[in-house]
């Protein structure tokens, strides 16, 4: 079955975020003291989003992606992944983490049937690294990229939000990652997740992060796979792995926007930056499972065709990356 919006988009792709908590603080994602704690009861429980994501595949979606906040955080996350991989129909089951966990986790994850881990890594020096995640140990996310290794998983997509002045002169130390490693690096373009002045300085536009790669090498376009995500990656001539941009700002990849996400309380969003958020709670108080894929209908009935931000306006509420799961 396929899953067409109103725009002619195939829609195959759930972002699912179960956790608004995390083990680490990044600057660009949720203020200091951490994201104001929920009532327990605003959770969802593992039963509810495991209700919602059948629901999704039966309507067409074909790839789920585990997020948060940082979904390694939640207890029981191990069998609930595996009860999301058994889903017939479901083709991929993917998670995004910070990595921390990895260490204690990936052999566990790679049993439960997650397919693939994307991990997020700004830095590759010590002190940067905890200046961006306010308390984080770069040591630790190294270590959980060795044991996603060693539990069998394919090489990492890594992602760096490149921001300027902050991180951006790594670019080319993160490029250089791909050239002796199967790996994937990322380079995502500062979103401005809040109503923070001045944003637009941080955010450096996919178009320079190229140009400074490709001044010392030279590039090579790469086909994307099915149900891949936003990123355009190429190729460092003759190097083992690849790398991307996802010019979240500046790039307008809305035309082939293919997902749909929804939040650890039940709020489902039709876009990264849509100010508003539909309520699928109501709709897990029946049994009745086509009730559910109707209110997820719904959601792409009324998907965007596009963003409405620009590199020189943010036209939208603040939110917190972190609750939604980017
Ligand atoms: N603007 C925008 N940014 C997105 C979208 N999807 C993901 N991102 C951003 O892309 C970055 C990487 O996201 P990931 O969680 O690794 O997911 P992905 O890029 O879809 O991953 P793949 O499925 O492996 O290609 C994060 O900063 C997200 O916030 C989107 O639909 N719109
Ligand atoms: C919200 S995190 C959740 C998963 C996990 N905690 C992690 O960090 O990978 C998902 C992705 O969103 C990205 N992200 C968060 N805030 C962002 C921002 N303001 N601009 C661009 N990307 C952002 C993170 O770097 C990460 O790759
Ligand atoms: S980007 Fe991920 S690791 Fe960093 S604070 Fe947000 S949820 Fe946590
Ligand atoms: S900004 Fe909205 S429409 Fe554009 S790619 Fe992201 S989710 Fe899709």
């Amino acid at each position: 079955m396929e899953l067409i919006d109103s725009f002619g988009r195939r829609i195959n792709y759930l972002r699912l975020s179960v956790t608004d908590r995390c083990n680490l603080r990044c600057s660009y994602c949720m203020p200091a003291e951490g994201v104001e704690k929920l009532a327990h009861g605003d959770i969802l429980s593992y039963e509810d989003l495991f209700r919602i994501a059948r629901a999704a595949v039966a309507i067409g979606i074909e790839k789920i992606r585990i997020t948060g906040g940082e979904p390694l955080v939640r207890k029981g996350i191990v069998p609930f992944l595996a009860r999301i991989a058994a889903i017939e129909g479901l083709r991929q089951l993917v998670l995004t983490t910070n990595g921390l966990l990895l260490p204690e986790m990936a052999a566990d994850l790679r049993s439960a049937g997650v397919q693939r881990l994307n991990i997020s890594l700004d830095s590759l020096r010590a002190d940067t690294f905890r200046a961006i995640t306010r308390i984080g140990e770069l040591q630790r996310v190294l270590d959980g990229i060795a044991a996603a290794d060693a539990a069998g998983f394919p090489p990492p997509k890594i992602n760096m939000v490149v921001m300027r002045g902050v991180n951006d002169g790594e670019v080319a130390d993160f490029a250089r990652l791909t050239i002796d490693r199967p790996c994937t690096v990322r380079f995502i373009e500062y979103m401005p997740a809040t109503r923070e002045n001045n944003w637009q300085s941080l955010t450096v536009p996919g178009r320079e992060i190229l140009d400074r790669i490709s001044a010392s090498y030279e590039l090579e376009p790469v086909e994307k796979g099915a149900c891949a995500g936003p990123s355009r990656d190429f190729r460092i001539r003759g190097a083992a792995g690849t790398l991307g941009v996802i010019t979240a700002v500046s790039g307008h990849f809305c035309g082939d926007c293919n997902r749909v996400r929804v939040t650890s309380t039940g709020m489902a969003k039709s876009c990264l930056f849509s100010d508003e958020g539909f309520d699928l709670r109501p709709f897990l108080e029946t049994s009745d499972p086509i009730i559910l894929q109707e209110a997820l209908r719904r959601i792409v009935g009324v998907k965007p065709e596009r963003h409405g931000m620009s590199a020189c306006k943010a036209e939208h509420q603040a939110f917190s990356m972190a609750k939604i799961g980017g």
